[in-house]
């Protein structure tokens, strides 16, 4: 079954063509690593997908939602579909733990009780139960951005898009979030489309890889071809060029 599906599917900015004949299908629980130079169009077919950025051509359908219709309710598809930023935008006046609980109580009108221990189980997989009564302004970037995970599992997302999760942090807090988002993706049966630069990360934790450049996918393929065997010679150049860990 799809959870996504691009049908020659076209962005423009203006008169700039940023995503071209993205033709794409996802299956519930796939954990899809997006990869490629920068301005290849990554962020931008990732926001496509939570109608962050509309399609101006092709089909697009989400969680059975057919985004390519005028008629599609954002707010109901986006209950659905979590998305975790480069920045963590927490909400500064609120703590670590009422930052989790704030949607599900207000969209999902859950239980205070139920809201509260499942808000501390998902601090817990995150390793910051302890912090849950501190501010954000108290926490580090990296845990910062590990809230923000927490709070977009509380809403039980079928489907959850990160957009360059590590870019914005420094180097020693980048491991902790990797290592958060490869458990979240391995432990639930939600699918995942990650944007990432780090490529260590993407060989440990897809399934599958898209490699785009310029606006196309150019590669889509298993982890263990793209990264032992890429196919084009643009996807060689790029891996060639950037360094592994
Ligand atoms: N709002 C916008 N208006 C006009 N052009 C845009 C806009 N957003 C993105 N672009 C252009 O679209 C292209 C793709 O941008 P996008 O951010 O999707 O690339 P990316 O692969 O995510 O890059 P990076 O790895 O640097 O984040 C770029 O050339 C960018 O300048």
């Amino acid at each position: 079954m799809s959870m996504i599906e691009f049908h020659d599917v076209q962005k423009y900015y203006e008169h700039f063509h940023a995503l071209i004949d993205i033709n794409l299908e996802i299956d519930k629980g796939e954990t899809v690593v997006l990869i490629g130079p920068s301005g290849s169009g990554k962020s931008t077919l990732v926001r496509t997908i939570n109608g962050l950025e509309r399609i101006q051509a092709g089909k697009l359908i989400v969680n059975n939602h057919d985004l390519s219709s005028p008629n599609t309710n954002f707010d109901i598809l986006r209950r659905d579909v979590g998305m975790v930023f480069q920045h963590f935008y927490l909400y500064a006046n609120k703590t670590v733990l009422e930052n989790i609980m704030l949607a599900p109580r207000i969209v999902l009108k859950m239980p205070e009780e139920q809201n509260r221990t499942e808000a501390l189980k998902l601090l817990d997989m995150v390793g910051l139960k302890e912090k849950a009564n501190n501010m954000p302004s108290q926490i580090s970037g990296g845990q910062q951005q590990r809230v923000a995970i927490a709070r977009s599992l509380a809403m039980k997302p079928r489907l959850l898009l990160f957009d360059e999760p590590t870019s914005a942090l420094d180097p020693e807090m980048i491991d902790d979030v990797l290592q958060v988002i490869k458990r979240v993706t391995s432990v639930s049966d939600m699918t995942s489309l990650i944007v990432t630069h780090e490529m260590g990360f993407a060989k440990e934790v897809a399934n599958r890889v898209i490699f785009m450049d310029a606006g196309q996918i150019v590669e889509d393929d298993q982890k263990e071809s793209f990264f032992q065997q890429p196919k084009t010679e643009r996807a060689r150049k790029f891996l060639s060029k950037i360094i592994t860990h």
